[in-house]
């Protein structure tokens, strides 16, 4: 058996899953999982940033680290899901941008910029295991990936307006990127979030299952429809349909970083999102 080294874990761990897999940890953070399955050679990332994986910069930092690391290891494909019951990714942290530190904040939005880069144009075919809620920067991180499968009576959505904020052109071109066009505006005009049945209706999630295992085993499927795929000429053809975006924010990073400041920074979008977080606080008691 190959002992997968990792430059941020040391020695590999094994855990045995069953008889016939084996499930090796190659990297670990107090924040994420990454654990490879010896038989398959898939990834799975494992988000737990409790209560609500709220996406700030040490989990951002620690996601594409993660992302790399699979990559690096050669992994077979990466899924994305979370340690929660209940909740996928709450999104962006709200913490980050409420009263923030200019410095901070400047750290946090450029790493979500290079997370995304990193995931949306990731060479190993991506998963997203969505077994929770997925607002906003959640529903990002799914709709970066190349297949979603998600749990019922959870929501998924791009909900910025809700918020009183605007969604980047980057978050609209992932939601673009799997959904048709007439949807994705209108889904984004009103906020809208999702239902997991509606989600799989308009075609924002590709499967339903009733658990994190099935999701997981209905990603595997998925990655494995590339088994007999020569992975350079995989990589490429995906290349082609997503450069356009990524190359869109490569070349826009410090016009994007100082439109996120000016909008955040703004007082009433400060008053919206502190009324917004007065009532989550409010609704969590
Ligand atoms: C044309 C030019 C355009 C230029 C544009 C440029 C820039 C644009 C500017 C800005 C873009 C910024 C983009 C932001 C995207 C985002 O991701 S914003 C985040 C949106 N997220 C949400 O709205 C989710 C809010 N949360 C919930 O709805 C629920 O928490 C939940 C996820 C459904 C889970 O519910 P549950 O009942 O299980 O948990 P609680 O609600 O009780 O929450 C527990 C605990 O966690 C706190 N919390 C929840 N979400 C967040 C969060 N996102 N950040 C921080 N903290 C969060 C909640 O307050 C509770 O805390 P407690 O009371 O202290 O226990």
């Amino acid at each position: 058996m190959n002992i997968i080294r990792s430059a941020r874990f040391g020695a590999s761990t094994l855990i045995p899953k069953n008889c016939w897999s084996v499930v090796r940890s190659i990297s670990s953070t107090e924040l994420t999982k990454l654990e490879v399955n010896d038989k398959t050679g898939i990834a799975v990332l494992t988000l737990n940033r409790p209560p609500v994986n709220s996406l700030n910069l040490e989990l951002l930092t620690d996601i594409r680290n993660s992302i790399k690391d699979a990559e690096s290891n050669k992994c077979r494909g990466l899924i994305l899901t979370s340690s929660s019951n209940s909740v996928f990714s709450a999104g962006l942290d709200f913490l980050e941008m409420y009263q923030p530190k200019e410095e901070r904040l400047k750290s946090f939005w450029t790493a979500l910029q290079s997370t995304w880069m990193t995931l949306y144009g990731s060479k190993i075919p991506t998963a997203a295991a969505i077994n929770g809620h997925a607002p906003a920067g959640g529903c990002l991180l799914a709709t970066s990936c190349e297949y979603r499968v998600m749990l019922p009576k959870f929501t998924i959505g791009l909900n910025e307006t809700l918020i009183g904020i605007v969604a980047p052109n980057w978050f609209m071109n992932s939601y673009l990127n799997v959904l048709p066009r007439r949807v994705a505006e209108l889904a984004l005009t009103q906020g809208k979030m999702f239902t997991t049945a509606e989600a799989q209706q308009v075609g924002l999630v590709d499967d339903v299952v009733n658990t994190k295992e099935e999701a997981i085993a209905k990603c595997e499927e998925f990655i494995g429809l590339f088994k007999k795929i020569n992975p350079y000429a995989r990589a490429l053809t995906k290349q082609q349909f997503r450069i356009n975006h990524l190359q869109e924010l490569e070349q826009n990073r410090e016009q994007d970083l100082q439109a996120f400041i000016a909008a955040i920074t703004n007082p009433s979008t400060q008053a919206a999102m502190g009324a917004y977080l007065e009532n989550l606080k409010k609704r969590s008691k």
